[in-house]
């Protein structure tokens, strides 16, 4: 049975708002077809490439841990009950499912991502989930396809937003950070988890033995060893924590503090709107 359709945002943009289910098929906004440049094109395809064992590689890899992390960035985000939260960049759903428990079956949860074969993963997920009961009393999730640098929805539309392993991967971090920032309702915040670009050198060390000992070999067995090996020169170009504090205050936000977690391998920006 197709889920109803995912109204066009009210925003015109260049991204199209696509209705993402297991079993619909994807349908064009008004808007025109959703064209990313040719490096957020490169980037989609990696990730559309790793979207089937995406989820196996981050439980087995982390250690599970990834969950840890993730649940911490929900907190830090502040979702309220019956509230609207996003999930940008939101891959397989994970933070987008953990947003929908935390705003319960009065609030609403947005995913977006710009792959295809994320959103459709996710969409199943979420589907399987509720079937299994796992997602309990939690707010219904709509998916959207678009670019997190050029988000479809209105200014002021959200109470709470997260960003998991997604500012990393886009084209201009800059750009994401204002997007994010316009679409948060004033007094509202933003967390953004990612990898941390470690100063220290100890853990940068410890992040590479993990990364090149463990992490590529692994993805390696799946054909997917250049799409991992990635990780590390983009954690290595990535700003460092009081960088994206500096950033995140470029782009609008009034307080921006960066908190490195697992045992500092991880870091979350926590960039709170000015009223
Ligand atoms: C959920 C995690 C990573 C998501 C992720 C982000 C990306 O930008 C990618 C780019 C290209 C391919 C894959 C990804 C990707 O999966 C973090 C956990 C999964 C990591 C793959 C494993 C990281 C291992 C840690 C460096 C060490 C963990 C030590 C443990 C806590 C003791
Ligand atoms: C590593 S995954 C993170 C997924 C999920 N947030 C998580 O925590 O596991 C990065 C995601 O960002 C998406 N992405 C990268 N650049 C994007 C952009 N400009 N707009 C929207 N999504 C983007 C990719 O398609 C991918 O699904």
């Amino acid at each position: 049975m197709p889920r109803p359709m995912v109204q066009p945002a009210a925003r015109p943009t260049a991204a199209i708002v696509r209705a993402f289910s297991s079993d619909d098929e994807y349908v064009p906004g008004p808007d025109g077809a959703f064209a990313p440049g040719k490096e957020a094109e490169t980037r989609q395809v990696l990730f559309n490439r790793i979207a089937p064992v995406y989820d196996e590689l981050n439980n087995n890899l982390s250690f599970g841990q990834h969950w840890v992390w993730k649940t911490m960035t929900v907190k830090w985000a502040g979702p309220k009950a019956g509230g609207r939260a996003l999930d940008v960049c939101c891959g397989s759903g994970d933070l987008a499912n953990l947003l929908a428990k935390a705003v319960g079956p009065k609030g609403e949860v947005t995913g977006l991502d710009f792959a295809a074969e994320m959103l459709a993963d996710a969409s199943s997920r979420e589907e399987r989930s509720r079937k299994q009961g796992e997602l309990g009393r939690s707010a219904p999730i709509r998916w959207v396809q678009g670019d997190a640098m050029d988000l479809p929805f209105e200014a002021s539309s959200f109470d709470a937003a997260t960003m998991g392993y997604g500012l990393r991967n886009v084209a201009s971090i800059p750009a994401a950070l204002k997007e994010l920032h316009r679409v948060l309702k004033p007094g509202c915040t933003a967390a953004i988890l990612d990898f941390n670009n470690a100063t220290d050198p100890f853990t940068d060390a410890v992040q590479g033995f993990f990364l090149e000992r463990l992490v590529v070999p692994a993805a390696r067995r799946y054909g997917l060893a250049e799409e991992y090996e990635y990780l590390r020169p983009s954690i290595k170009r990535f700003p460092t924590g009081p960088e994206q504090e500096r950033l995140a205050r470029q782009a609008g936000f009034v307080t921006a503090r960066h908190y490195p977690i697992g045992f500092d391998l991880m870091g979350v920006l926590v960039a709170t709107k000015g009223r």
